[in-house]
């Protein structure tokens, strides 16, 4: 639904988007990862037409975002990061005003506008002004909004930043429901191990590039080769644990209650020399197993990153 090949954009002397290939399946939700400043918002706008690249092409459902972005637009609803609502506004005038836009026929406007508002369970909100609202209504609001002319698919720049708990639940099932109606969902965020959740496909971007995408399984279980060993011995964990540091292919060591969970990125041979050399060095091994990461593990084994936001 989505085609992104050899993209370029660059600020400056800042590469915002280095020969980005990226691919989004049909029916998919595909949630886009990275740190901070990888390139995510600046793909995203490109996506929607709101922006020119440097170079590279990009495709929605078939339509070239360069030489058909008014047939782009009618295709995608786009949510950025930051958004303002209007003062003065009530939700059921705003929906009205963003359905008109889209020239949705004045008699079919008022059941639409009830069964968005359904959509996004503020259908008790449907006289209270826009500015009123809490940020995570706001949010469902705005989501309602880039629903109003049925586009195929959703591009979501961090819908979810800033929303306590129980208002990214309850986005998080909005989206799943987006799913059911068909829609390719393209989301962006930093809250990786919820995105694992709703997601079927990933993309981990850094600098500009993807440098990992694929099934939510595939990601987590194995990121460009590097996997997640635990490592158990009788005693003495913390001087096991600096002695595993420095080791080659090793890219990062934690202790996590008696056990080691170590980031490794090498072929058996070596995690079998890994278990040699610490046997040899005299720890009696009780584990040494391969266990499946959780996205956010997934992401820090690609990147090399260890803080997130
Ligand atoms: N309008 C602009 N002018 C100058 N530099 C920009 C502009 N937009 C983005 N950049 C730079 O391009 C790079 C990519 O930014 P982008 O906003 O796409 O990243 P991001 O992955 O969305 O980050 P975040 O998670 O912080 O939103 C950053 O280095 C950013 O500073």
């Amino acid at each position: 639904m989505i085609k992104v090949q050899g993209m370029y954009k660059r600020f400056g002397k800042t590469t915002a988007l280095d020969a980005l290939d990226m691919e989004v399946p049909r029916g998919s939700i595909y949630g886009l990862i990275g740190p901070n400043g990888a390139g995510k918002t600046t793909a995203m706008s490109i996506l929607a037409t709101l922006m020119l690249p440097d170079g590279g092409s990009a495709a929605v459902d078939g339509h070239d975002v360069l030489s058909e972005p008014m047939a782009v637009r009618g295709v995608i609803g786009y949510m950025p990061d930051f958004f303002g609502v209007y003062d003065g506004l009530k939700t059921c005038e705003y929906l009205d005003f963003f359905a008109d836009a889209y020239y949705v026929p004045q008699s079919r406007r008022k059941t639409l506008i009830g069964e968005l508002l359904e959509l996004v369970n503020l259908s008790d909100k449907y006289d209270s002004y826009v500015d009123l609202l809490s940020r995570g209504m706001k949010q469902r609001l705005a989501l309602a909004r880039c629903l109003v002319h049925d586009p195929k698919v959703l591009i979501l720049d961090e819908p979810a930043s800033g929303l306590d708990p129980r208002a990214r639940a309850e986005l998080k099932e909005i989206i799943k429901h987006l799913k059911q109606l068909d829609k390719t969902v393209l989301i962006s965020s930093h809250i990786l191990p919820e995105l694992g959740e709703i997601c079927d496909q990933v993309g981990i971007m850094e600098k500009g590039r993807l440098i990992s995408s694929g099934p939510v399984e595939e990601i987590t279980a194995a990121g460009r080769g590097a996997s997640l060993l635990r490592i158990q011995v009788l005693d003495k964990v913390s001087g096991l644990a600096d002695f595993i540091k420095p080791r080659d292919n090793v890219v990062s060591v934690e202790q996590d209650e008696g056990a080691l969970r170590v980031i490794f990125r090498g072929d058996p041979q070596s995690r079998g020399k890994l278990l040699r050399d610490i046997i040899e060095g005299g720890w009696v091994v009780t584990e040494f197993a391969e266990v499946r990461r959780n996205l956010e593990e997934a992401f820090m084994a690609v990147t090399g990153e260890g803080v997130l936001k």
